[in-house]
């Protein structure tokens, strides 16, 4: 440790990982270096020391570097155990962690986390900041903790002398696995095959890749891993050849400047679930999702059905292969993702048809199309009112930016994107039931409160508080 670690040895860690990697056959650019960004909230971060071209190589990492199931030392036969790739990922990353400076990995450890902002790890009052948003139910704890104790727990107590555990309680084995499963989610790549030929543009071929793609295994790639991402400000990108991958630049990069990778057009919710933070960069790509359940119930008030229609139709779409649990509506902007998915619109016209389309469409084994009628328009709109309020009122200022509390500021933030989203696609509505009740004689009238309003009052109605000081 030295005095310009400040003590805690974050900066001898960094020196003597790279030292490790070049030991390990890695190559390392001298115009990237990888930096304390701990004051700007991003632990390490590739940062370049001179200006940089597109197509640069920033740094290489042979294959036998990169941990996996393949190139770990855990004897086979153990490490085999696992179909999943993610319980064998943490298998063989325990095995290596518990070995200690006899693994090969040991200085690469020292700079992977062992503590965590990702969702898995807030408090239950802590996750209340996100009330409305539908991530809380995609956090997946009690899952983990199953396939954890169930599975990977019992395969590591088969094997205590190999995993040098004898000494280890399972509340302690649970920690570990947490710890490796959160460091898969936010670090692991899916190892892609080398790029040996160039794709065809032809449709079979990409089925093929894609199916392909469900199926790769998981490694840790050191180095590549300590790339952050901040939405599309994506600079590099890491390519995988034969024996060995390589990160490269994708346009050209100035000193000084920040070198990121691709985590995906992800909405701030699923970025704050997998990897423990958000920036404003990513609120573009934010969606809300409106359960079937809640289409049904609004649905069933709104257009007089009953269970039995309600069953009839549903079922109808499923056996079309057009019926989701839940539909995600976007930014008009994603261009990712349609604002109102074709489904959904497909959903809403069965589901204001008459009995006489329904049958109609039956009949001739037919979908509706996926046009909004102006009943569809007016039925996304309560839907709309009702999924807004699920969101508190009051707490979400503007100037949750001013928050200090990390994580709160983090859900505030999430939880103000999502609201966004479903203002604008209020709005989206209101306008086109306004174009179509200006063309038609017989629309229904538009609503006359504004979206807040209305949904202030199913709030009411439905006597839901947030639980932390709402007005
Ligand atoms: C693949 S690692 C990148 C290296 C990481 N900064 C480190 O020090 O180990 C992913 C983690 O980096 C952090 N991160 C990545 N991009 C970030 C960003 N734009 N802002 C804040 N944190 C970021 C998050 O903690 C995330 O879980």
């Amino acid at each position: 440790m030295t005095e310009a670690d400040g003590h805690d040895g974050f900066q001898s860690a960094t020196t003597a990982f790279l030292d490790w990697l070049q030991s390990n056959g890695a190559t390392v650019s001298s115009k990237i270096q990888l930096a304390d960004l701990r004051q700007h909230h991003r632990g390490r971060g590739v940062l370049a020391t001179e200006d940089m071209s597109e197509d640069e190589e920033l740094f290489a990492v042979p294959r036998t570097a990169i941990l996996t199931t393949e190139t770990s030392s855990l004897p086979s036969g153990i490490k085999e155990r696992f179909s999943d790739p993610w319980l064998s990922l943490i298998t063989v990353m325990i095995h290596e962690y518990q070995q200690g400076s006899a693994s090969a990995w040991e200085p690469y450890f020292a700079v992977l986390p062992s503590t965590f902002s990702t969702l898995m790890f807030w408090s239950e009052r802590e996750l209340e900041y996100l009330e409305g948003s539908a991530v809380a139910d995609k956090i997946g704890k009690k899952s983990a903790d199953e396939a954890f104790k169930n599975k990977v727990i019992p395969a590591l107590r088969g094997h205590e002398e190999t995993f040098k555990i004898n000494d280890t309680s399972d509340e302690e084995l649970l920690k570990l696995c947490h710890q490796m499963g959160s460091t898969i989610m936010a670090y692991a790549f899916d190892l892609e095959k080398p790029e040996t030929e160039q794709q065809k543009p032809d449709n079979e071929e990409w089925e093929e890749d894609e199916e392909e793609s469900d199926s790769l295994p998981k490694g840790l790639v050191p180095m590549a891993d300590m790339l952050n991402a901040d939405a599309d400000k994506n600079n590099a990108k890491l390519y995988y050849e034969e024996d060995r991958v390589v990160m490269k630049s994708i346009k050209p990069i100035k000193a000084g400047e920040e070198i990121f990778n691709d985590y995906g057009p992800l909405p701030q919710a699923d970025v704050l679930r997998r990897y423990g933070y958000t920036t404003k960069n990513y609120e573009k790509y934010d969606v809300v999702e409106i359960s079937l359940d809640l289409i049904k119930s609004v649905a069933k008030e709104q257009q007089k059905l009953s269970e039995k229609d309600i069953a009839d139709r549903t079922t109808y779409l499923e056996e079309q292969g057009a019926l989701e649990d839940g539909y995600d509506i976007a930014h008009a902007s994603n261009i990712e993702t349609e604002q109102f998915p074709e489904d959904l619109r497909i959903l809403l016209n069965i589901l204001t048809a008459s009995k006489e389309d329904f049958d109609k469409w039956k009949r001739k084994d037919k979908l509706p199309k996926p046009d909004l009628t102006s009943d569809s328009q007016s039925l996304l709109y309560t839907i709309l009112v009702h999924r807004r309020a699920d969101y508190y009122f009051d707490i979400a200022a503007d100037d949750f930016p001013s928050v200090a509390d990390d994580r709160r500021r983090d859900a505030l933030s999430v939880v103000r994107g999502e609201k966004l989203v479903l203002q604008e696609a209020a709005d989206a509505v209101q306008e086109q039931l306004r174009g179509t009740n200006q063309s038609s004689t017989g629309g229904k009238k538009r609503p006359m409160a504004t979206f807040d309003e209305d949904s202030r009052e199913v709030r009411k109605a439905a006597g839901k508080r947030a639980k932390h000081s709402e007005k």
